[in-house]
């Protein structure tokens, strides 16, 4: 059987810092992020009857809209914040971006790019469900040389 999937890039410029990391990414710093996002289709590879989308697994489109707005829309130019760090300077640069008005968000995680590939997998899976769609795969990079990916 052929198989077909579609995939979009996008692109965040983000802060965080790896709490214990034993080289130079324990102190804050930031990257620009590059994620693609892979989708099959659970029913049939593609859509058919005379829908705008036929012949499309999904509109690149409607790909680009929802994975921004899920994800990509809440990390552009975030500090990434993971709440349960043993590194009290975390807390301490959280605490005033915060108090401040600038972006942090939250996670419950060690941000690094497997937790987040991990993490971004799981909420595209839940979001496109209910377009008959899976994701297949989400790769994330942090320097051009270096990802991960989950599927
Ligand atoms: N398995 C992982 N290792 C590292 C992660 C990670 O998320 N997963 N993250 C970091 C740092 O946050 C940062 O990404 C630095 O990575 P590194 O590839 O070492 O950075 P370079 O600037 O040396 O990248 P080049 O592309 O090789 O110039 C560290 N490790
Ligand atoms: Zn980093």
């Amino acid at each position: 059987m052929d198989n077909i999937s579609v995939t979009k890039e996008f692109t965040w410029d983000m802060a965080h810092m790896l709490a214990h990391h034993e080289g130079m990414c324990q102190n804050l710093h930031g990257h620009t992020y590059k994620m693609q996002v892979e989708i099959v289709r659970f029913t049939g590879n593609l859509i058919k009857g005379s829908d705008p989308s036929k012949g499309m697994v999904l509109d690149f489109k409607d790909l680009k809209d929802i994975v921004n707005e899920r994800i990509v829309k809440e990390l552009d130019h975030a500090f990434m914040y993971w709440v349960n760090s043993p590194d009290k300077t975390e807390h301490e640069i959280a605490r005033i971006l915060i108090e401040s008005g600038k972006k942090v968000v939250k996670v419950d995680y060690r941000p690094t790019a497997e937790e987040m590939a991990l993490n971004f997998l799981r909420i595209l899976r839940d979001e496109f469900k209910k377009f008959d769609v899976d994701v297949k795969s989400v790769k994330v990079w942090e320097t051009p040389t270096s990802y991960a990916k989950a599927w």
